[in-house]
């Protein structure tokens, strides 16, 4: 009988950005689907829910008064404004997950990277998704139908700010055929996995079998 050797490791964030409309959503689901040793940290926001999404799930939803209240108690890692809206991210549960040898993956704009960039290190990996073009970001966002006309464009005004900012990310992704980029995005998960430095059981397991065993 072959018997599977894990080796233990330090949990690693995570990151995907993208301009609005990008795939970013589409792109999460799957691979949350897939994976038992990913777990999606929910953001919080003052933005209004969408059609279908589901409090807790996709977000927390507040008022901006709570929303302040969990910055003044430094309950978030991080936060930005974001097209007129507040959104951040909630500590304890990352901390909780990291701890426990679990990936987290990270749905979050440009300034929230960076920001966990300066806390965590190399334990965030960092995605940027782009969009095969403008006009199938537009269509994209046109046909999720989720947003009125006047929000859809204002994020298509935002989306050069956003895209400005692709060099600043470990790898950039094209979301033209959405298999192909699930699979890119698979790929550099399973390749940070094995990264020697997130290993943290080589040493021993590496002196052991110098030592014979
Ligand atoms: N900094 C930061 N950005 C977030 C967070 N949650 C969501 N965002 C970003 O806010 C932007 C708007 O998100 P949303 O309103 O859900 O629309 P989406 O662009 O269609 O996903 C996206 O760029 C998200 O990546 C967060 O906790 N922190
Ligand atoms: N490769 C793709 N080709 C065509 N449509 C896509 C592709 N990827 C995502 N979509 C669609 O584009 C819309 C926006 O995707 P979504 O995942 O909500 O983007 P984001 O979370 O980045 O705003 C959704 O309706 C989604 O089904």
């Amino acid at each position: 009988m072959t018997e599977t050797i894990e080796i233990e490791r330090r949990g690693l964030m995570l990151v995907l950005s993208s301009p609005s409309g990008a795939g970013k959503t589409t792109i999460s689901r799957s691979l949350l689907a897939e994976d038992d040793e990913l777990a999606m940290s929910v953001s919080a926001t003052t933005r209004a829910p969408r059609p279908g999404e589901v409090e807790g799930k996709d977000y927390y939803f507040m008022e901006p008064v709570d929303f302040n209240l969990l910055i003044n108690r430094d309950e978030l890692l991080e936060h930005a404004k974001v097209f007129d809206n507040y959104y951040g991210t909630p500590r304890e549960p990352v901390e909780r997950a990291l701890a426990a040898g679990k990936d987290i993956l990270f749905d979050i704009d440009w300034q929230g990277t960076q920001q966990l960039a300066q806390k965590m290190g190399d334990d965030l990996v960092s995605i940027f998704i782009l969009p095969p073009s403008t006009q199938a970001l537009e269509k994209r966002l046109k046909t999720r139908a989720q947003d009125s006309d006047e929000v859809v464009a204002r994020r298509m005004s935002k989306a050069s700010e956003e895209i400005s900012h692709w060099a600043e990310y470990d790898y950039v992704v094209i979301n033209d055929d959405i298999n192909r980029c699930r699979a890119e995005v698979k790929a550099i998960l399973q390749a940070e996995r094995v990264r020697r430095t997130r290993r943290t059981g080589l040493l021993t397991f590496v002196e052991q079998l110098r030592e014979g065993y």
